[in-house]
């Protein structure tokens, strides 16, 4: 962290000093950022700018045209980048400039770009003491040959319907795009590689959990309604919505109790801890489901790296707070 003076980022300080009524903040965090454009625009929310600058925070925009080290100094450098290239930037960085914290390691982050990879650290928890259990649906990879899905599926005893996933997921709309598939021969029209994942029924509402490093912030979402025993005999593929990712939050809808109760807070302060210290991330979201019927038996079903964090109630001062107390590194 640097101490006011040191940062030749005069025009920020001085307009800081104005907002502030002339008092400086005790110390100036410079951070870099390399977002993608959309994220940009999600992220950098004109009220989380002012904010942050109030609190002695300075943005500075990574040019993705110059070296890395050639920019800041920085603090911290925040990313959300594909790319082999940028990943190597980024590890060369991190090695020349070991006091800057950079989040997160791209290795940690490549392992939530691929959707068994993601859940495979949720699959190994035990949460049996925490009020609740935590599982991840049953899920198979297709990784070439569409016309074997119907038999793979059989041979897997994967039961219907079952959500079908892109493989990979690199912040292409494409790779959010799902299908719902009543029958397995249908299968076969789509795309691999794939992921698919026993649907669970859950009652429409879905738990989003956010986590920025120690703090979490978790919100309902409406989601995919339940499969009927009668849809069952339906067939084919269908396209669905980003249903979950709408702005619309279900926070304050009218909605049975026994469906849209928050997961107990022990439970996810359990997850959160677990999964930040197994994937060696600070910045992600967990997308998790009741199953329908019960009350503590829960699934994770995505796990999203740096996720639009602009629709988290209080973004700006948990951000600014989490950017503040960063240690530095060492
Ligand atoms: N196994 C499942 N059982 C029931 N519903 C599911 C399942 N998997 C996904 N869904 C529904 O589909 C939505 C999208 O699935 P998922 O979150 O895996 O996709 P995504 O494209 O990664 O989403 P995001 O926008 O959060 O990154 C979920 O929010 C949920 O409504
Ligand atoms: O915050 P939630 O509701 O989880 O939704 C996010 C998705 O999970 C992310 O995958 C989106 O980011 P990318 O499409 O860049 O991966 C992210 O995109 P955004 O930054 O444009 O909001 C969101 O849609
Ligand atoms: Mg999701
Ligand atoms: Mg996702």
């Amino acid at each position: 962290m640097r101490l006011n003076g040191e940062v030749s980022h005069k025009e920020e300080e001085e307009e800081g000093e104005k907002e502030n009524g002339n008092l400086l903040p005790q110390k100036v965090v410079v951070v870099g950022y390399a977002l993608t454009s959309k994220k940009k625009k999600s992220f950098m929310q004109p009220k989380f700018e002012v904010l942050a600058r109030k609190k002695g925070i300075v943005f500075i925009a990574i040019d993705l045209n110059k070296p890395l080290s050639d920019q800041g100094p920085f603090d911290v450098v925040l990313h959300k980048m594909s790319g082999k290239e940028w990943c190597e930037v980024i590890e060369d960085y991190k090695q020349k400039h070991p006091e800057v914290t950079v989040l997160d390691p791209p290795d940690a982050i490549r392992h939530l770009h691929n959707r068994q990879s993601m859940l495979q650290n949720v699959a190994d928890l035990d949460l049996s003491d925490c009020h609740g259990k935590v599982c991840v649906p049953r899920q198979m990879v297709i990784k070439k040959d569409p016309l074997s899905i119907p038999d793979e599926v059989f041979e897997a005893g994967l039961k219907l319907p079952l959500v079908a996933k892109p493989l990979v997921v690199d912040g292409t709309a494409k790779s959010h795009e799902l299908f719902l598939a009543y029958d397995r021969f249908s299968l076969s029209k789509l795309e691999p590689p794939l992921v698919l994942q026993e649907f669970v029924n859950h009652g429409g509402v879905l738990f989003k959990i956010y986590i920025v490093g120690e703090a979490i912030k978790v919100v309902k979402r409406f989601s995919l309604p339940n499969v009927s025993k009668c849809e069952l005999a339906n067939v084919g593929v269908h396209s669905f919505p980003r249903v979950s990712s709408a702005t619309a939050s279900a926070d304050d809808a009218d909605l049975d109790p026994s469906i849209a109760e928050l997961p107990p807070q022990p439970l996810l302060e359990r997850l959160s801890r677990e999964l930040r210290s197994r994937l060696g991330l600070q910045l992600f979201n967990i997308d998790m489901i009741r199953e329908h019927g019960t009350r503590d038996v829960f699934y994770v079903i995505d796990i999203n790296y740096f996720p639009g964090y602009g629709k988290m109630p209080g973004y700006e001062h948990i951000f600014t707070d989490f950017l503040l107390n960063l240690a530095p590194a060492t």
